[in-house]
């Protein structure tokens, strides 16, 4: 398995990580990296380009009330707790807790962990949840997903009420280690179940009126969408 990026070397990929995105990375961001460094599942993580152009949209949209699906260790969840003011809200959803504590010390350390709800779930049905609460309809500015890829669509439906008109959803994952662009018999056995989920998702998304997108190439791609009605 190469590395995340997608670009046409790892040399590129090295070049953009350590010209541009490690040396503006926030130092909590670096310890969290360090501290999953040694994970058996540290592909999870969300790429530090990634985690770059996310912290921009963060500011961007201001963003304060957010939705974190798939939180791991914590590196995305750390950079939007870095990034939303001392009032903002992330209701960031896992079912595991033990990689969320990996993470913990250094989320507290960098004094953001009131920003933090850590819902121990599956991810569907807290946003089923939320949505019986009229008052959460509408109203969130940002949502990040990163989770099971077989429930993207299921979770983009309950985010399309969820988010504010103008809010973004950035879903991680989508060009699935480039697969999406191979065929299937050049794609290797690991990526073959993700590939079909994801050209599926990719193709629903593309053909989504309430949201404007854009499908760009950080770490293993990522769709930055914004809800337009
Ligand atoms: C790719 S990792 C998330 C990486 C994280 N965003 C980061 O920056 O490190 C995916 C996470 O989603 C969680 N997950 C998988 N299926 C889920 C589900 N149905 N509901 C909630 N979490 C789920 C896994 O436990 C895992 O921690
Ligand atoms: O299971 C994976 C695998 C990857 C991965 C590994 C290597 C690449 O060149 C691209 C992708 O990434 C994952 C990921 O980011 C995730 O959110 C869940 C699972 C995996």
């Amino acid at each position: 398995m190469t590395s995340k990026g997608l670009l046409q070397s790892d040399e590129l990929y090295k070049y953009i990580l350590e010209s541009s995105v490690y040396p503006r990375e926030p130092e909590p961001l670096k310890e969290l990296r360090d501290a999953t460094a040694n994970h058996p599942r540290k592909f999870m993580a969300t790429a530090p380009d990634a985690g770059q152009i996310i912290i921009m949209l963060l500011q961007l949209v201001n963003a304060k009330k957010t939705i974190e699906i798939g939180v791991f260790t914590g590196y995305s969840l750390l950079l939007t707790a870095l990034s939303i003011p001392e009032d903002g809200k992330i209701t960031a959803i896992d079912m595991d807790r033990d990689a969320y504590e990996i993470g913990l010390p250094i989320i507290k350390k960098a004094g953001v962990e009131h920003k933090i709800n850590f819902v121990e779930s599956e991810a569907l049905p807290v946003l089923d949840q939320l949505l019986t609460d009229q008052e959460n309809e509408g109203s969130f500015d940002y949502a990040f997903v990163d989770a099971d890829k077989v429930n993207y669509w299921n979770y983009h439906e309950r985010l399309m009420k969820l988010l504010k008109i103008g809010g973004i959803v950035v879903y991680d994952n989508t060009l699935w280690g480039g697969s999406v662009g191979t065929n299937e018999d050049e794609t290797p056995e690991f990526f073959r179940p993700g590939r079909h989920l994801t050209i599926e998702f990719n193709k629903r998304i593309a053909a989504d009126s309430r949201v404007q997108i854009s499908l760009a190439p950080f770490g293993d791609g990522i769709t930055i969408c914004k809800r337009i009605i």
